[in-house]
């Protein structure tokens, strides 16, 4: 039989506020262990949380962002469970009243090649709720290891509905998470920090059947690669066993990333085992319908429909406009350029290509590059650069030799053109003098050109190049030439 995978994710993603869900107590990657807590978070006996407004401003940007509905009243409960992650047997957590229901998410699937926009669709969110992070436990030989530096940390939690069907819908999910997520500036979203985890859930059922298999539930992924294998194997041992009449059951299993396995580790669980509660010690949110339409106005355009009006209103091409949706301050960048000097693609052209390329080259190995704020390079100097070239003052491939110079001294293309002494002499009159010169000069080389040698104009140039210190403007050159040979 032929079998159809249905995949729901949960992701998880760590808020950058200053400081964490429910205390002042800061949190930073990479600190030394057990650093940064205080007694909330360590659950010591009479401490009482406390709301972080800016946790829930962020997540309803986020779920703004997604047309997600934001509820007239939020709350919390306890979800309940016995861990050494957790030091107070629960976590703070949002059951049956979740900051922000429905949505969806736009993505964009590979297309055949490269160059080309795949087709979109959007996929259905269930909810967006705000909890707790736990700590982190490392695994030695004989013992465990706990830091909780990262536990009490805000965290999203974006589930889907099960609306994905291959590891592919699943790939472009979570890319266009991290893009959307990480342009709002409320997470990093970087996976190899821990910033964005994701849970996949997996079942397969008959093709053509409407109705769902049963899941398998794959915790903790840290790459979107990771994900893609792991689904990629779900599906083949899935499809092995329903193959083999063995029955799915419904389970967590651990995904090995080394071995590219997964691994059972625990059989059904459902809600009812967390015994949720209503928090005592937090009143339920009231949400100020005013700030949802405030946070609404001021949301930024979404990724893809930059994209699609960069290709539309600038003619830019597909290639050029997917690296560019990706940064706001390039968008911002690239507008104000355009404004300046209206040659969209020329701008675009170094914008993704040179500036891109020179911030990449500044990054330390292993970091990421510095924010195209750090250009030295005035959007109205870029679009300056671009209008003399398209002007003839300076050739093409001079114009290499002035952005290098203005992307490290922040000088302008007029001032360096001048004082590097480039500039063309596009001076049309005393172009034809030393042209009238050559060719009174070189009767043989006319001679040749006339008969229909079109390469003897080469040594005509010559002497115009040496009459014009090397200056003259090689276009209008080749123009006077032909109207001077041809009358
Ligand atoms: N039959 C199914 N096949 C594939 N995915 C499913 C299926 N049923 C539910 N899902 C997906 O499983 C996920 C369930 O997540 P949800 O957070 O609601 O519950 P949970 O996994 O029990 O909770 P948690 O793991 O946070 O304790 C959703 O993304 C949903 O789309
Ligand atoms: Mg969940
Ligand atoms: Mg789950």
């Amino acid at each position: 039989m032929e079998y159809e995978p249905v995949i729901g994710l949960e992701v998880h993603v760590q808020l950058n506020t200053k400081t964490k869900m429910f205390t002042s107590a800061p949190y930073r990657f990479g600190e030394e262990p057990n650093t940064l807590t205080d007694p909330v978070v360590m659950a010591l006996p009479g401490v009482l949380p406390v709301l972080n407004y800016a946790a829930i401003y962020d997540t309803m940007k986020v779920g703004l962002m997604f047309g997600c509905e934001i509820p007239e009243i939020t709350k919390w409960d306890r979800k309940n469970y016995f861990y050494p992650d957790s030091p107070k047997n629960y976590q703070l957590s949002q059951y049956d009243q979740p900051l922000c229901q429905g949505g969806a998410v736009e993505i964009e699937l590979a297309s055949a090649s490269r160059g080309e926009m795949g087709a979109h669709r959007f996929v259905k969110l269930t909810r967006i709720h705000l909890e707790e992070d736990v700590g982190k436990l490392t695994h030695c030989a004989n013992d465990s290891l706990v830091d909780y530096n990262r536990a009490g940390t805000p965290l999203m939690e974006i589930v889907s509905e099960p609306d994905m069907f291959s590891s592919e819908d699943a790939f472009a999910y979570l890319n266009s998470l991290k893009q959307t997520i990480s342009g709002l500036g409320v997470s990093e979203c970087d996976m190899e920090k821990g910033q964005m985890r994701c849970d996949v859930n997996i079942s397969l059922r008959p093709k053509g059947s409407e109705k769902l298999g049963v899941k398998v539930e794959l915790k903790n992924l840290n790459s979107i690669s990771g994900v893609k294998n792991a689904i990629e194997y779900e599906i083949r041992r899935q499809t092995d066993a329903l193959n083999k009449n063995i029955e799915i059951v419904q389970e967590t299993r651990r995904w090995d990333a080394s071995l590219n396995v997964s691994q059972s580790m625990r059989g059904k669980e459902n809600a009812h085992d967390y015994r949720y509660f209503p928090e005592p010690d937090l009143m339920p949110v009231k949400i100020d319908r005013a700030l949802v339409e405030k946070i609404k106005s001021e949301l930024p355009e979404a990724p893809y429909d930059i994209q699609r009006r960069y290709m539309k209103d600038f003619g830019l091409p597909y290639s050029i406009t997917s690296v560019m949706c990706l940064d706001y301050d390039m968008c911002a960048y690239f507008e104000k350029a355009v404004s300046v000097y209206n040659n969209p693609k020329a701008i675009a052209n170094i914008i993704v290509n040179d500036i891109l390329r020179e911030l990449s080259a500044m990054a330390e190995f292993g970091e990421t590059r510095p924010p195209f704020g750090e250009c030295k390079i005035a959007p109205a100097n870029l679009a300056e650069l671009v209008k003399i070239v398209d002007g003839g003052k300076i050739s093409k491939s001079q114009s290499k030799e002035v952005f290098a110079e203005m992307f490290a001294s922040s000088k302008s293309a007029s001032q360096i053109v001048k004082e590097k002494g480039l500039e063309q002499n596009s001076d049309a009159g005393e172009l034809e003098g030393f042209c009238k010169d050559a060719i009174a000069a070189n009767p043989k080389a006319v001679g040749e050109f006339k008969a229909g040698n079109a390469k003897a104009l080469n040594a005509l140039v010559g002497p115009v190049m040496k009459a014009s210190k090397g200056k003259a403007n090689p276009a209008m050159l080749m123009s006077i030439f032909k109207k001077l040979l041809s009358e």
